[in-house]
């Protein structure tokens, strides 16, 4: 447990546990955060006879995790990932070969060009998204859950989802969370570190039992999904959806099925989950700073009016809009710590030396939360971004800035970010082109209910937890416009909703409700 004099410093180590006792059990990067202003841009922790070290900097992502990206791209070891996963995790997502051919798969949604053929459906379901906001404005927070599920599994598996009580998408959620509670560093004991703790029998070691579950509750819904892709192959009712080019190529890229599975189901969980979590943040800023609303309502006035939908072209001309995605990014980051790399080999940085196997974290929220770097970081300011790119104080130095450092970095970069900056434009003019946002109204009161800028669900993923708002038309003229245009997208979802043999699962109800995770 002590720290060898060839690391980063860091907090105080006890023996054997180094840092064990002090780890954050949840939210994580408040801690590290409050380490960063005190060890630095680059510290280390000492977990058991592990090391893990903690980067807060722009500068020090560039040259460690992007110079260095050969040696800073594996992931870590992780019981609860390989147990949940079945082991597939590690095969396919370690920087290896296997790796090499799955990021070649993932071709047509990778790259911006590969993006756009899934662009109408994104659309689409975004068009739903208001026309379900319209009709019961009061259940916002699974309306965006449906949105972000439907979406996802339309352009990874062929299938939608147009209601949320469709027994999959409340499954794959309830899955989703699951996985992201047992998943989260510090959730658990260290087993990884202190290996002796596997020897626990599974009746008193509740994360082995919650693994087991969790593996049990995301197949399930995987191979379910990828049934329904296979009927529709056999069927010859191909839709063009991410898995069938996979499918068609299996052997090319030496997949079996149950990889496929995996690879459409950890593109699934990246993607539902996030998109989701930054809509719902989006609308609490909304209603908490309304100034920043006007604002974008003022610009939507001006560029695309009243008279028709916001169109993704009408993007590039809406500069208030970009600058609020990126505040949303920079205030409520999806994923705080991003997701742990870990070094493939020893890597030499600054004067230190990280031995093979060290995870690393980069602590986007304590980048972005840095009073050095920005102007009152608590506030929330999309017009910072339009003072300069990066929204940062006059003075600071931007040289290694680059604002997609919430996607990752280096050659784990996230494969759904091009998919995802897309839903994110469309949702954003929509959601402001359509609606006013404001806090609910407690019945007893008649007050205004405070905004819970802090009440965030635990777990790897930073997604507010549910919370009532007040969601008005602009104008009947909108109204009329949703109404058209939600007829008009019906004709790009029949191939998105075929008919299916594949028995629904239950998709694992039961063992949510018996509250094993709570
Ligand atoms: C707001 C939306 C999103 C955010 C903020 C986000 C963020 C991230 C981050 C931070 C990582 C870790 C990168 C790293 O290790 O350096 C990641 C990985 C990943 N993301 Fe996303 N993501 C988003 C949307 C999506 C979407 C839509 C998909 C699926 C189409 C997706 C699929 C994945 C996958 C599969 C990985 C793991 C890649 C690997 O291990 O190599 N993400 N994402």
């Amino acid at each position: 447990g002590r720290r060898e004099s060839t690391l980063p410093p860091g907090p105080p180590t006890v023996p054997l546990l180094g840092n064990v006792n002090i780890f954050p059990k949840e939210f994580a990067f408040f801690k590290f955060t409050e380490w960063a202003r005190e060890y630095g841009d680059l510290y280390s922790l000492k977990i058991g006879p592990d090391t893990t070290i903690v980067i807060t900097s722009m500068k020090a992502v560039k040259e460690l995790m992007e110079q260095q990206s050969s040696l800073t791209s594996n992931r870590p070891k992780s019981y609860m990932m390989d147990v949940t996963y079945e082991d597939h995790y590690a095969a396919m997502m370690n920087y290896n070969e296997t790796w090499r051919l799955l990021r070649k798969s993932m071709h047509s949604i990778l790259t911006p060009s590969g993006a756009v053929e899934h662009q109408p459906i994104q659309a689409a379901e975004s068009t739903q998204l208001i026309y379900d906001l319209l009709h019961s404005p009061e259940e916002l927070y699974t309306h965006i859950r449906r949105y972000s599920t439907s979406v996802i599994t339309s352009i990874i598996f062929g299938k939608r989802f147009p209601q949320y009580d469709c027994p999959e998408v409340g499954g794959i959620f309830g899955a989703l969370e699951v996985a992201a509670a047992v998943t989260e560093h510090g959730a658990h004991p260290p087993i990884d570190q202190l290996p002796f703790l596997n020897y626990i029998p599974e009746r008193w070691a509740s994360w082995k039992q919650q693994a087991k579950l969790c593996n049990k509750l995301l197949c399930r819904i995987y191979f379910h999904l990828l049934s329904l892709c296979e009927e529709r192959i056999q069927r010859g009712e191909e839709n063009g959806c991410f898995l069938e080019g996979v499918i068609e190529n299996q052997e090319k890229y030496g997949l079996t099925r149950k990889m496929i599975g995996y690879l459409g189901g950890v593109l699934l969980d990246g993607g539902a989950h996030t998109t989701s979590a930054f809509l719902q943040s989006m609308i609490l800023c909304l209603m908490a700073f309304p100034e920043a609303q006007k604002r974008a309502h003022e610009e939507l006035d001006r560029v695309v009016g009243e008279g028709r939908a916001p169109r993704l072209d009408d993007f590039d001309n809406l500069p208030y809009c970009q600058a609020l995605i990126n505040e949303i990014h920079r205030f409520r980051p999806v994923a705080p710590l991003g997701m742990p790399h870990a070094t493939s080999k020893e890597v030499r940085y600054r004067n230190y030396v990280l031995p093979r196997g060290t995870v690393v974290f980069v602590n986007i929220w304590g980048i972005y939360h840095d009073p050095d770097v920005y102007e009152d970081p608590e506030t929330f300011n999309p017009g910072r971004y339009l003072q300069n790119e990066f929204g940062t104080k006059p003075g600071v130095d931007v040289s290694d800035f680059r604002n997609n450092i919430v996607f990752g970095n280096g050659r784990r970069m996230c494969p759904g970010m091009h998919l995802a900056n897309t839903s994110l434009a469309l949702n954003v003019m929509n959601l402001l082109w359509a609606f006013e946002f404001s806090p609910a109204i407690d019945p007893r009161t008649g007050e205004h209910i405070p905004v819970g800028l802090f009440n965030y669900e635990k777990g790897s993923f930073y997604a507010p937890a549910p919370f009532s708002c007040t969601i008005k038309p602009r104008s009947s003229a909108r109204t009329q416009i949703i109404e058209t245009e939600y007829a008009a997208a019906r004709t790009v979802f029949e191939k998105f909703e075929s008919r299916e043999v594949a028995q629904t699962p239950t998709v694992g109800a039961t063992e949510l409700n018996a509250g094993m995770f709570t």
